[in-house]
């Protein structure tokens, strides 16, 4: 069952076109990231749907009723902005259900909406608190409540993490999953964090120059990038060029069979292939594989990478938490890429 329903919608300022016939189908219930480098186009998404900005052509549908004309008040959609946005002039309750009172709500559901809520957010009893006696972590739940107050279709948060320092922004991500889940609600967020994608996403849309690049679960993403731009933006990956030629993949002067496993963008020509620090093995020098000589070591505790020199071609591999072996600078080793986890991509 779709409930958001983004039809070719297409934003311009000016000349500069910001969305590019952006058309995506949301199910019910799902939380979807918004993932992208600054200036992709995200925050111009997330504008357009909540009615914030007019799209130069296209439709927001949800529920099957086209919302594109709709005013943001009269659409029933929350928001989270990066900034909060939340008045210092009112307590806590009166940030939380500020939406219900634009809305023409009566006191007492209100109170009951603001005590629900609070009770949500792990905030129960706060209601009366200031804003300014609050942590930070605490004004992100207070925001998080205020755009559910009106028990929104679709729920929409543009970087609302991004504030926080790292441990805090890992369990508010886990926090804001948990919510989503208990009520089911469908949720956008933008963000530009890949691993906090990764963990909070059913779908994760990958968004360059105005234009979604991949739309899919995040392993799919992860296992099966579109092209070489998401290749390398989601997860660690080593790009290198290579040509597919007669069922191989000509890459550093070696030429690898294709394997089944493997996921091969074209049939023949020039491409990269893609493949994760996680599948280049490393051996003795002379094992058969491609040459390369170690050039630094980093240890990322529960993981240890070795850089690599190929050809002048930089390569990152990670060693098997079991690997005894230690390498050094200097040292001449024999690389080969883990067949059935080989990606060609253009
Ligand atoms: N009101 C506006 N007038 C002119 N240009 C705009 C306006 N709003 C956004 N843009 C431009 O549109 C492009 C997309 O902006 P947007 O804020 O959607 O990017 P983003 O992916 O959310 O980036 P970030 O991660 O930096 O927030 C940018 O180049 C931006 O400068």
């Amino acid at each position: 069952m779709t409930n958001l329903r983004i039809e070719r919608l297409s934003k311009k300022f000016g000349s500069f076109t910001a969305l590019d016939d952006v058309s995506l189908e949301i199910p019910t219930g799902k939380f979807v990231c918004l993932l992208g480098p600054s200036g992709c186009g995200k925050t111009t998404l997330l504008r357009v749907v909540a009615g914030l900005e007019t799209p130069t052509k296209g439709r927001v549908v949800v529920d099957g009723d086209d919302q594109t004309k709709v005013p943001t008040h009269r659409r029933d959609m929350g928001m989270v902005f990066q900034s909060l946005a939340l008045f210092p002039h009112l307590d806590v309750a009166g940030n939380i259900t500020y939406p219900l009172a634009i809305r023409g709500a009566d006191r007492a559901k209100r109170d009951a909406k603001a005590d629900e809520l609070l009770k949500l957010v792990r905030l129960p009893g706060m209601g009366a608190r200031r804003i300014d006696q609050l942590s930070g972590g605490q004004r992100q739940r207070v925001a998080i409540a205020r755009g559910l107050a009106i028990d929104p279709k679709v729920f929409l948060l543009d970087e609302p993490l991004s504030a926080l320092d790292a441990g805090l922004r890992e369990h508010m991500q886990i926090e804001l999953r948990q919510i989503q889940q208990s009520l089911g609600v469908t949720t956008i967020v933008v963000t530009h964090d890949q691993k906090e994608a990764l963990t909070m996403a059913d779908l994760v849309i990958v968004m360059k120059d105005g234009v979604i690049q991949q739309a899919g679960a995040p392993m799919e993403i992860y296992r099966n990038p579109a092209n070489a731009f998401v290749a390398g933006f989601i997860g660690t990956t080593n790009l290198l060029p290579c040509t597919v030629r007669d069922g191989a993949i000509e890459v550093l002067g070696a030429r690898l069979p294709i394997a089944e496993g493997d996921r091969i963008a074209l049939e023949q020509g020039e491409a990269q292939l893609s493949i994760r620090p996680e599948h280049v093995a490393i051996e003795p020098a002379g094992a058969g594989g491609i040459e390369a000589e170690v050039t630094f070591l980093r240890d990322l505790g529960e993981s240890r990478h070795v850089l690599l020199d190929a050809q002048g071609q930089e390569i990152t591999a990670q060693l098997s938490p079991e690997t005894q072996a230690s390498y050094r600078p200097g040292d001449r080793v024999s690389l080969s890429f883990r067949p059935g986890e080989r990606v060609v991509v253009t």
